[in-house]
């Protein structure tokens, strides 16, 4: 495909998003009808349709209306690239831009930042100095990570191993697992380090969540909402002699944790939400509660579109009950730990202090929150003791 044919299914599928189809469906339905694209093609096009939902209301101000085609004509103007070069009228490619098809100044910070309006006072007010840096990152594509399981490896041996499948990677400071890939990440997933277990994809501020534990031998550490298992497997390979348990409420979303564990030499007990109970308490509680994923809107941009003040309201209470019914499952001397992966004050300082304010036998004794702006996912955790 020619650049501008890539451009011309960027905008179908843009517009498909648009009037509400899921952003997975929408590709995999385009690449479905659209047999004769290659794999770059559609690597390209995924790159488009990704840019230009991060940046969906300063594209729609560059190019004039808020349609795949008004998000692709702001992306090539906000790149300072030569429209007339894609937007060609020929066969494929995107009609000619015309007259009327004009940018139009920023109305807001919010517009120009990316973030939804309602939304800005709050972000600026968690973030303070930092939210206008954190808004900017977030319209931007995010690093690959790679956490070492250094049970199976050290660094340097992980990195040897990868460049010898052509993946260049450096560590990266957020924690001594992680490491940034800064060429070749579309092979990870059949590199030899990967497939051996050696590393996994996860974003440094996630590892760090982890590394952040003091996990001391013999203890019981449960991860109480595992999802995919990225943490728990993480907590696996700290220390080998730690005992691991995951529940989560969705029990399919942990479905290819036993597959995970095993490639990764790990142990990991999974228990269901009947069995949890009988199975406290544990020394640690890990909570990586569901919430906006503000942190990690560059992965997902989407979700920074589809929040709404009513679904942060339902995410916050959805928080504070899982706090609730955790928190007896630690043991009397145990940490509870709550994790998010967003930067907004309601979704943490607001839910932990609320918590604690009710539970005067609790008390908090670290609380780090990690920027998006310093070369991280966003991410939040706060470490509760008892008397
Ligand atoms: C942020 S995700 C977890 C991500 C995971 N820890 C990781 O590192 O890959 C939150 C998870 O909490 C689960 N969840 C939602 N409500 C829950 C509840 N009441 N109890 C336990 N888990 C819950 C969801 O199914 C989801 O998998």
């Amino acid at each position: 495909m020619t650049p501008a044919a890539r451009v011309q299914a960027s905008i179908e599928i843009l517009d498909d998003i648009l009037s509400g189809a899921p952003v997975e469906k929408a590709l995999t339905g385009w690449a479905r009808r659209s047999r004769f694209a290659g794999s770059k093609d559609r690597a390209a096009i995924r790159d488009h349709v990704f840019d230009a939902l991060r940046c969906r209301r300063s594209f729609a101000a560059y190019g004039g209306s808020e349609t795949g085609r008004g998000l692709m004509i702001g992306a090539v103007r906000s790149a300072e690239g030569n429209l007339a070069d894609v937007f060609t009228g020929a066969r494929y490619a995107p009609a000619q831009v015309t007259e009327a098809e004009k940018g139009r100044a920023f109305q807001t910070d919010a517009e120009r930042l990316d973030i939804p309006e309602w939304l800005w006072p709050s972000f600026q007010a968690a973030l303070k100095d930092e939210a206008e840096p954190a808004a900017n990152s977030l319209q931007s594509r995010a690093p690959v990570h790679l956490r070492v399981n250094l049970a199976k490896a050290d660094l340097p041996q992980a990195m040897q191993s990868l460049s010898d499948d052509g993946i260049q990677t450096h560590p990266h400071p957020a924690c001594d697992t992680a490491l940034e890939v800064t060429e070749g990440a579309r092979r990870i997933s059949h590199s030899q380090a990967y497939a051996n277990g050696i590393v996994e994809l996860q974003d440094a501020a996630s590892q760090a969540v982890i590394a952040a534990l003091e996990l001391r031998p013999a203890m019981r550490v449960l991860d109480y909402c595992a999802g995919g298992g990225g943490k728990t497997l993480a907590l696996a390979a700290r220390a080998q002699d730690v005992q691991v348990f995951a529940h989560d409420a969705n029990p399919d979303r942990m479905r290819d944790l036993p597959a995970r564990t095993k490639r990764a030499g790990a142990e990991v007990t999974i228990l269901t939400t009947d069995q949890v109970a009988d199975q406290a308490p544990f020394d640690v509680v890990l909570i990586d509660v569901p919430c906006s994923g503000s942190g990690s809107w560059r992965r997902a941009p989407a979700g920074k579109w589809a929040l709404t003040p009513d679904g942060l309201d339902t995410l916050t209470q959805t928080q504070a009950s899982i706090m609730r019914n955790a928190a007896p499952l630690v043991a009397e001397k145990g940490v509870f730990v709550y994790a998010t992966c967003s930067m907004l004050t309601a979704e943490n300082d607001g839910i932990v202090d609320d918590f604690l304010s009710r539970h005067p036998s609790w008390h908090c004794g670290f609380r780090k929150t990690w920027l998006v702006s310093e070369g991280t996912d966003g991410f939040y955790s706060a470490h509760l003791t008892r008397d």
